[in-house]
């Protein structure tokens, strides 16, 4: 694990925002754009990002029909982009259509298509909602588990999960397919919404290859600071 394989979300509301965080943190070289800031600027963080040369995890998270995610699968695919996420629960079917759909979107741009990574289970979810709420009749990590198989069957490059689940799916799925851990939380750190956390060693020693951290660093008093402890963090464990 190096610095490299940790992704910044920009989780901001606006393109100046965003260009703010970059400008602030010049040592990450892979950030992610999710729904908020796309919505709010559409492309143009992408191009931005593009022309500092730095990696883009473009988190739209689809969740549709066949027809319509491959629809926007191919037209997300067109941007260049290293990550592209859509859900697991959109079935074998969408998932299938999205991968076909990102190959054809990288080809008619000519550009490379992106690593499509299905979610898992939202690592928001605690095991008592995935029962209660959403009445799912499944342990939580066997549910998690069954979604990467349904995604690796389906065609995806890999998968997010909670590093509580890391280690089964790694062990599950094999070193080729690639394995996102948000929800990771320094001991130092405040959990905010996250429900199934670990520690950046902890997730790393459990088999992750990328972890997604934003608010330890990015909701922090000196983000800098922040960053360097957890680099310093996952050195000890790589
Ligand atoms: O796809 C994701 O990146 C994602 C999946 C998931 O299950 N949980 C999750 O928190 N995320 C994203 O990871 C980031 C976590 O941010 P922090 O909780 O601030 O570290 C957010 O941008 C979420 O949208």
């Amino acid at each position: 694990m190096t610095n490299h394989q940790i992704i910044v979300p920009l989780d901001v509301s606006d393109l100046e925002s965003a260009i703010a965080l970059v400008d602030q943190l010049p040592q990450v070289t892979f950030w992610k754009v999710g729904l908020e800031l796309f919505t709010s600027t559409g492309p143009t963080i992408v191009e931005i990002l593009k022309s500092r040369q730095k990696r883009i995890f473009l988190d739209l998270k689809f969740h549709d029909i066949p027809n319509t995610v491959a629809g926007a699968c191919r037209a997300a695919a067109s941007y260049g982009v290293d990550l592209l996420t859509i859900h697991a629960t959109n079935g074998k079917d969408a998932l299938k259509a999205a991968v076909e759909a990102v190959q054809i979107g990288a080809e008619k741009a000519g550009t490379k298509p992106p690593k499509l990574i299905a979610i898992t289970l939202l690592t928001s979810i605690s095991t008592r909602q995935l029962a209660f709420d959403l009445k799912i009749p499944l342990e939580l990590p066997e549910f998690a588990l069954q979604m990467a198989l349904l995604a690796q069957e389906s065609g995806l490059d890999g998968a997010v999960c909670s590093p509580q689940e890391v280690g089964q799916l790694r062990e599950s799925c094999g070193n080729d397919f690639l394995l996102v851990c948000p929800g990771v939380r320094p001991t130092w750190a405040e959990k905010g919404d996250q429900k199934r956390s670990l520690s950046p060693s902890q997730a790393i020693l459990a088999g992750a290859d990328y972890l997604v951290i934003g608010r330890p660093i990015t909701a922090a008093a000196e983000p800098e600071l922040a960053w360097n402890q957890i680099v310093e963090e996952i050195n000890t464990v790589s």
